[in-house]
Parts: structure tokens; C-alpha cells; sequence
């Protein structure tokens, strides 16, 4: 298991590592020391099955003051602002020869991988080692980029420019909403790679490109019951097998028994809880990646102080040298709504917290981990997505009455407190939330459900390791 360095991608990787291993499959799960240590304690029965293997980055690829560098001690994209992401796609591409001694070595069955490293099929031909990526990106996000004959030869596309984004891809035979606004563009801009100053000189299209083509097969973390439309299409595209591996949702059981320092202050968070109604508690939580700004804080500290509604906010701190960062809250904010708000600025026990009777929504970005957590646990979804892929998340879900989008300004993407109010107040008190929660919890709350899809994949692996 080879996941990119975000903890978006590394904490469903881990998941899927550890459904293979409750299955008897030995899992080699490899990143580096950094981010291995953030991972949750293997759990006990499964500690023989998993092996976390460590690669250290090449010293060319990390330098203190050095901004053509990445930062020292920064591993993932929760460390750095996007800005930096190049340097950080530099260094984990300096992985290759040492991904590929480990390979030779160890000889395993199967390389399963995420989109960013280009490189890793060619070197699993090299060592005799076939690939898989597995995406965790839905199959809407993956057909709206297209199949590789487009992503590796954008030259060749009738549509181009800003328009190829924000329209329906002509390779899209149905009805589809999901595309992406104006705005969500000049963020997707920010972290582009500019080569030669920032960039690696490889973009995300090509390395899409070449996963998708070089892959034996690809897994995708989806369900029929969710997209099946774009699943089908997907396959047709790709002219390869594209298998579901379910939407892996959270175990609560997994979590408990998460002993890390990360969750000391589980019991105070749970006293808070335990105060609030059942249901009444807005979650509101960006993920590990968007850094908010000034404007945004205030928008969205007034907009939940003016419904009204108890809340619980984790809002990340901006890494260092963050261009535009917020700074402050609202005068008087936080004084104000101290009786029925939370905000807690630290690594936040997240599905622990969804799990939790008194939460009734979940105002998220719409990163894919968020979204099958709050929707397993039957949260009504609140949509604000901030980067990368999450508009796209944004538009699937709305399309299918999973949840509901703050609107915005078209253009620049601003949004104001009453939108917010409104949206929060719309799901929570008015009646529209029972049905959206209901649909949520049917797609994506069948454990066993999504322990079949797993098994299907386990299937396709062995299947394809006999011929
Ligand atoms: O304080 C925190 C913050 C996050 N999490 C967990 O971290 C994960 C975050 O993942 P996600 O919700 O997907 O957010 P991001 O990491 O911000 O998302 C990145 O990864 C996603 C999956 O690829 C993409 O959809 C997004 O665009 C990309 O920004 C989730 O499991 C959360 O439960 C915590 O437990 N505590």
C-alpha cells in the first residue's frame, strides 16, 4: 500500500489495509516515518498482518530556509500550505529507488497505489510486480477528468481553457451537474505545477494518465448504490475492470480502541456532548489541507452564532509562512456563543465526535473521508467546499440529496453569515434534513454491505494473480 502523503489518503489506505489483513492478506503499508507515526495502533489481532515499512526522503528534496525546498519536518499536506504542495510531489517522487529496493526485496503479490506516483507501474513492470490504483476520488470525479487517451494528450481536447472545467465533458452521455465554478478553479490554480520555478514539471492530469492506463485494473472507494451510473461509465472509458471496493465506512469499535495522544481530550469533548440534545449539534470541520481566511472566519463565525444552534468547530491552524491565513475571530464571538459552541484548534477526534447521539449535522468541505463519515453515522450534510476535488464532491452530493450547498458568490467564492445561518437552520430545525439523513445513512451505513464490496475486491486481486 503506497498512499499519497495527505492524511486524507493515508487514513482510508490504512482502512483498506486493515479490512485486507481481517481477511488473512499481509499488508506492507509504506510512507514515511512522520506520517506512520500519526497512524492509528494497529489493532492487536491484526499486528502479524501489517507491517509498516518506512522511506526516508533524499536530503537534495528538504532544506530549512531554502523556498525552492520543501520545509523541514514537513511530510504531508496538512504540514504546508498548498502553495508548497511541487515540493512536496518532488520529494515523495525521490521515493523511487528506495520504494523500488523495498520491492525486489519483499517480492509482493500486488502494488496497490495512488494517483500521484506516476512512476510506480513502470517499476512494478521492472521487479514483475502488477499495480492497482485504487482511487479515492469517486468515479463521478474520475470520469469528469476523463480517460487516459485525454488526460496524457491535453492538447488533443475540444474543449479547452477555464471552459474544459466548468462544463459537462462531452464524453458524458447522461445528465450531470458535477462540474466546477469559477472560483473553485483559482484555488485548483494555487497548487498547479509551474515547472521550472515550483513545479516537478509532471502535472496531476499526467500523472492520473499514466496510473489509470498502466494499471492492472482500478479499485475505486464507491458503491452502485451511490453513482452506478458513473461507475459504468467509468469502466466503459477506462476499457479496463473498474471495481467498487465499498465507501469503507468508519468503525467506531476501531477508533475506541485508538490509544494515541491524539485523543486525550476525548473525555472533556464528550462531557461537552453529553450536555447538548440529541441531534442538535452542528459539527463543522475543513479538513486537513484548506487554510481559511480572515473573511471566512467571519462569515462563519457570525453565520453559526446567528442560528442559533450549539456547535462544534475544529478549525485547523494555518501551517507556517500560510500566505492570507485568518488571525482572529469576531470581536466578542467567542464570548458570546461559550454556552453552546465549541472551537477546538487541534487534531480533533472526528469520528468519534460524528458518532456522538447529540450531533445532528455536518457542515463539512466535502473532503471523501468527511463525507462517509458524517453520512454512515446519519449526519445531514452541510456542503462548503473549499479545494482540490471537494467542489466536485460538492455537486455529486447535492445532485443525489445527500446534502445541501452553502451558496455563494459565483465568481469569487465568498459567502455571508446569513447563508450560512440559513443553509444550517434549513437542515437542522426544517423537516428537509430527515430525508437527506435517512438516504445517507441507507448508502452509506451498510457495514456489511461495504464488507461484501471488499471481499468482491479481495476476489479480483486473487482472480487476476491465477492468469
Ligand atoms: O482534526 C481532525 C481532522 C481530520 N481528521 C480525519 O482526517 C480525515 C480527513 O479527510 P477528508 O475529510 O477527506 O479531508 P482532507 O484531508 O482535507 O481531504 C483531502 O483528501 C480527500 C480524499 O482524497 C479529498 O477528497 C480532499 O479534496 C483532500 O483535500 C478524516 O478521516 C477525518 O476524520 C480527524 O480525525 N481529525
Amino acid at each position: 500500500m503506497f498512499p499519497w502523503l495527505a492524511m486524507g489518503h493515508i487514513i482510508p489506505y490504512f482502512q483498506l489495509s486493515k479490512c485486507l489483513a481481517r481477511k488473512g492478506l499481509r499488508v506492507s503499508f509504506v510512507s514515511t516515518p512522520r506520517n506512520l507515526k500519526k497512524l492509528p495502533r494497529i489493532p492487536p489481532n491484526l499486528s502479524s498482518l501489517i507491517t509498516l515499512v518506512s522511506l526516508h526522503f533524499l536530503n537534495d528534496h528538504v532544506g530549512g530556509g531554502d523556498d525552492n525546498l520543501l520545509p523541514e519536518n514537513s511530510e504531508s499536506t496538512t504540514d504546508i500550505p498548498i502553495q508548497k504542495i511541487q515540493h512536496l510531489k518532488n520529494a515523495f517522487d525521490g521515493l523511487e529507488p528506495s520504494l523500488t529496493t523495498f520491492l525486489e526485496n519483499s517480492k509482493p503479490d500486488w502494488i496497490i497505489h495512488d494517483y500521484v506516483c506516476h512512476w510506480l507501474p513502470r517499476v512494478g513492470a521492472k521487479v514483475g510486480v502488477p499495480c492497482v490504483f485504487f482511487s479515492l476520488f469517486p468515479a463521478a470525479s474520475l470520469a469528469f477528468i476523463g480517460p487516459p487517451s485525454v488526460l496524457l494528450n491535453p492538447k488533443k481536447e475540444q474543449t479547452t481553457g477555464l471552459k474544459k472545467f466548468t462544463t459537462v465533458p462531452n464524453w458524458v452521455p447522461f445528465p450531470s451537474n458535477v462540474v466546477y465554478k469559477f472560483h473553485e478553479l483559482l484555488q485548483l490554480m494555487k497548487g498547479a505545477s509551474r515547472p521550472p520555478q515550483n513545479g516537478t514539471g509532471v502535472s496531476d492530469m499526467y500523472r492520473y494518465g499514466t496510473v489509470i492506463q498502466d494499471s492492472k485494473f482500478v479499485a475505486v472507494r464507491s458503491c452502485v448504490e451511490f453513482e452506478s451510473e458513473w461507475l459504468n461509465l467509468l469502466a466503459e472509458l477506462y476499457q479496463k475492470p473498474v471495481i467498487p471496493v465499498g465507501l469503507l465506512p468508519p468503525s467506531v469499535k476501531d477508533h475506541s480502541e485508538e490509544d494515541d495522544d491524539r485523543n486525550d481530550n476525548w473525555v472533556v469533548i464528550k462531557e461537552w456532548l453529553e450536555e447538548q440534545r440529541e441531534g442538535s449539534v452542528v459539527y463543522v470541520a475543513l479538513g486537513t489541507e484548506a487554510t481559511l481566511s480572515q473573511e471566512q472566519v467571519n462569515e462563519l463565525a457570525l453565520g453559526l452564532e446567528s442560528s442559533e444552534l450549539p456547535f462544534f468547530w475544529v478549525l485547523r491552524k494555518p501551517p507556517s509562512s500560510t500566505q492570507d491565513a485568518f488571525t482572529s475571530f469576531p470581536e466578542g464571538f467567542q464570548e458570546r456563543t461559550k454556552e453552546r459552541g465549541m472551537v477546538y484548534m487541534s487534531w480533533a477526534p472526528q469520528v468519534r465526535i460524528l458518532a456522538h447521539p447529540s450531533v445532528g449535522g455536518f457542515l463539512t468541505h466535502c473532503g471523501l473521508n468527511s463525507v462517509v463519515e458524517g453520512l454512515a453515522f446519519g449526519r445531514v450534510l452541510i456542503l462548503l467546499p473549499m479545494i482540490n476535488d471537494q467542489g466536485l464532491n460538492a455537486r455529486l452530493l447535492e445532485g443525489k440529496k445527500l446534502g445541501i450547498e452553502i451558496p455563494r458568490n459565483e465568481r469569487d467564492g465568498s459567502f455571508t453569515s446569513e447563508s450560512v445561518a440559513e443553509s444550517l437552520r434549513v437542515v437542522m430545525v426544517e423537516n428537509e434534513g430527515k430525508v437527506l439523513r435517512e438516504k445517507g445513512r441507507e448508502v452509506f451505513g451498510d457495514e456489511k454491505r461495504h464488507e461484501s464490496y471488499v471481499n468482491g475486491f479481495i476476489q479480483q486481486l486473487k482472480e487476476h494473480t491465477a492468469t
